[in-house]
């Protein structure tokens, strides 16, 4: 079973998420940011994404949604999970990602990890829990 991290960060909040989620999800897991993921989504069986809020409560459009939308026709009967750091907004651009996600057919576990801003302690706590019940899942 082939499991990874793949994330875009653009200040690296995002990419700290990814770290201590890879952590959590334990031995194996592959840990790349978008742009250097070159392999086939469909050789694995559990995908962890990450992308920050931007523009307008969305995914960020110059890589990390293009590349999501190359990929999300594969993601059926997978188990996927979500997270990524946001600023000022409410969580819409996760909410939003989830629904997109559960319609791929894919199997989201639990709610989107979301954090304000750079990961501190507790929240990097919380990301490698995260990681760990995904890993579990
Ligand atoms: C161009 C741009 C657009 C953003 N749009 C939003 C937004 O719509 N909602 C929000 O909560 N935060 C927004 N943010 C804040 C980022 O989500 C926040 O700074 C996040 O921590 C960045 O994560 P990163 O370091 O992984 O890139 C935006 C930031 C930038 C630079």
């Amino acid at each position: 079973m082939k499991k990874a991290v793949i994330y875009w960060s653009g200040t690296g909040n995002t990419a700290a998420m990814a770290s201590a989620i890879a952590a959590g999800m334990g031995e194996g897991t592959e840990l790349y940011s978008v742009d250097q993921f070159t392999g086939d989504i469909a050789e694995y069986d559990k995908i962890a994404f990450g992308c920050p809020a931007m523009g307008d409560e969305v995914l960020e459009e110059g890589e990390f949604d293009p590349f999501f939308s190359s990929i999300e026709g594969k993601l059926g009967g997978k188990k996927v999970a979500l997270f990524g750091s946001y600023g000022w907004g409410d969580g819409q651009w996760m909410r939003d990602w989830a629904e997109r996600t559960t319609k791929t057919g894919a199997n989201l576990y639990d709610d989107g990890l979301m954090v304000n801003g750079f990961p501190d302690a507790d929240a990097k706590v919380q990301c490698t829990a995260f990681g760990e019940g995904f890993g579990a899942y």
